[in-house]
């Protein structure tokens, strides 16, 4: 890949469904957060560099290891104030690698810490995508996540609270957290709720997971999409059933080597499923955790997958397919994602 194609990369229009808010914190957000809440950084100096503390490195050995990161960032995430800011800078964020929408992802009851309901941890958080709306011209939804390790009484809650926001900035609801250690089945009725209130559904699974996860999120909890997924080439039947459903998978490429989800870039199965006909989508997972962007995900997998750039504008052409969004604002989408490609000559 030379520089040339670099710069095309950059200016492919995007969509990311699949971004964690608490996972996407910039480093200086959390140094000026600690300042106006008065609560202590763990390192010397005010000047020294967050980043270590919030990022993964490449001696991660699994996703319960990757997700240890995420106590870092929390304590500062309890406030209005902080939610607002933290949302509206993912958009931010988004927008840099031109995304055209994005669908950013978070568990309420993580923010319950001082005093928020999780219904006004939605509240604020929408209030910041829409601050991010207007000043960067994306698109942004809320996905309401359940935490796997939380109990069902509380996740039903989560879903309560979700549905009073449905089509007012939260567009679906999801289940996150330690895979292994919790199957989606634990959850049946908290997704039973959900269904029965017409919520859209994705489930993290596959990811640190068998394929068995993928087929239970779709068959029993009635999963629309699927977080990662990227295991289901452990049981062809999964895969057809994947396939059958068209039903979307949620790929985070960089996420997903570092989880140790997949060994490598050279076992990613990512161009398989493109030609078996899954609609694949590729998004980032946590922006900070991972040390990624859109635009480096879309690189990623021109330079270890021989992506080309039609190939990498077939993948937002998916992600807008797989939208939870309204027949009408999808039709828009496809339309601007068409247009911009058109002025690239794609
Ligand atoms: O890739 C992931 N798999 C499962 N859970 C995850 C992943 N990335 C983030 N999470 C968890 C940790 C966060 O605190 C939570 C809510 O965003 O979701
Ligand atoms: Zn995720």
């Amino acid at each position: 890949m030379n520089q040339a194609q670099y710069e095309q990369i950059k200016l492919l229009p995007k969509i990311d469904l699949h971004v964690h808010l608490d996972g996407s914190v910039k480093p200086d957000t959390i140094r000026d957060l600690a300042k106006s809440q008065g609560k202590a950084l763990p390192v010397a100096s005010e000047n020294d560099d967050l980043t270590p503390w919030m990022q993964i490195d490449e001696s991660c050995t699994s996703l319960v290891e990757y997700l240890s990161k995420f106590n870092f960032v929390l304590p500062f995430m309890q406030t209005a104030e902080s939610l607002e800011r933290i949302a509206e800078e993912i958009v931010e964020q988004a927008a840099a690698s031109n995304c055209l929408y994005v669908e950013v992802r978070f568990a309420p009851i993580l923010h319950t810490l001082e005093g928020l309901s999780a219904s006004d941890a939605i509240k604020h958080t929408i209030a910041g995508l829409r601050r991010g709306e207007q000043m960067f011209d994306v698109k942004a939804r809320v996905i309401v996540i359940c935490m796997r390790h939380d109990s069902i009484e509380n996740n039903l809650e989560v879903i309560d609270a979700a549905r009073d926001y449905y089509g007012k900035g939260v567009a679906a609801v999801d289940l996150a957290g330690d895979e292994a250690g919790f199957p989606p089945g634990l959850h049946r009725e908290v997704f039973e709720r959900a269904s029965k209130y017409n919520l859209p559904i994705t489930i993290h699974a596959g990811e640190a997971g068998g394929s068995n996860n993928v087929r239970e999120a779709i068959t029993e909890l009635g999963a629309a999409r699927i977080g990662h997924g990227v295991r289901i080439t452990e049981d062809p039947s999964v895969m057809e059933l994947v396939k059958s459903t068209r039903t979307p998978l949620e790929m985070c490429p960089v996420s997903n080597i570092q989880t140790k989800a997949v060994s490598g870039w050279d076992t990613y199965p990512i161009r398989r499923f493109m030609e078996e006909g899954i609609l694949v989508t590729v998004n980032t997972d946590n922006m900070t955790v991972s040390g990624t962007t859109m635009n480096l995900e879309f690189e990623m997998l021109a330079e270890h997958c021989g992506f080309t750039l039609e190939e990498l504008a077939q993948l937002t052409r998916n992600s807008a397919e797989a939208a939870f969004l309204s027949e009408e604002e999808k039709s828009e989408l496809r339309e601007a994602v068409q247009q911009a490609l058109q002025k690239l000559g794609l």
